[in-house]
């Protein structure tokens, strides 16, 4: 399949990660261009499954209008999944989720002055009825989202269910070749 540039608006145009031709069908976004390194471990995820997404620097503080017009046009642009990454107040996720049907994935990005405890605290503990299924903090959980997006993909596409089951078939595998540490076998 043929590939373009990502989507990948107002964020580091320096390192640029390349989506599938087609309908977006994950919605990335982020509450500052600083968020981009760690959710650039979603964007790759996705792009190795080859599955088309697109990217956003939308923030509940200071483009509220921007996050309520991205949100409520979501699902009817085709998007079937938002990844919201946010640090420090990380208001975005749960401000997201608020405005649209579709499963919306909060990761923490680590902040600078609490390491990411406030990104997270921010993101888990949303009130009753209102959802955001919360990652780790850092690249592990922008990874993790990327992984549970292709997981819901997943349930509707037998193509992208394969790649997921060759995907854990192979890391079990390169786990299970691996030598114990700190052991000398005889
Ligand atoms: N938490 C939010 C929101 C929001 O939740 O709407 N908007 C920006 N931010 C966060 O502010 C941090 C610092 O941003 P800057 O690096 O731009 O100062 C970022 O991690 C961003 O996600």
């Amino acid at each position: 399949m043929s590939i373009i540039s990502a989507t990948v608006n107002a964020i580091d145009q320096n390192a640029p990660i390349t989506s599938p031709v087609g309908q977006p069908k994950v919605g990335i976004i982020m509450g500052s261009q600083s968020d981009w390194a760690t959710m650039s471990a979603a964007a790759q995820l996705l792009a190795d499954f080859d599955i088309a997404f697109e990217c956003e620097v939308v923030s509940a503080h200071r483009t509220p209008d921007r996050l309520f017009d991205y949100a409520k046009s979501a699902k009817g642009n085709g998007l079937q999944v938002i990844i919201a990454g946010a640090g420090g107040a990380a208001h975005l996720p749960g401000m997201c989720a608020s405005q649209t049907p579709l499963p919306v994935f909060g990761v923490p990005v680590k902040s600078s002055m609490l390491s990411g405890w406030d990104s997270l605290l921010s993101i888990v503990q949303m009130p009753k009825g209102v959802a955001v299924g919360t990652l780790a903090i850092g690249s592990a959980g922008a990874y993790n989202a990327a992984l549970l997006a292709i997981q819901v993909l997943a349930l509707h596409d037998e193509s992208i269910a394969t790649k997921l089951d060759n995907m854990r078939q192979a890391q079990t595998d390169t786990i299970l070749a691996s030598p114990t540490p700190g052991i000398i076998n005889p």
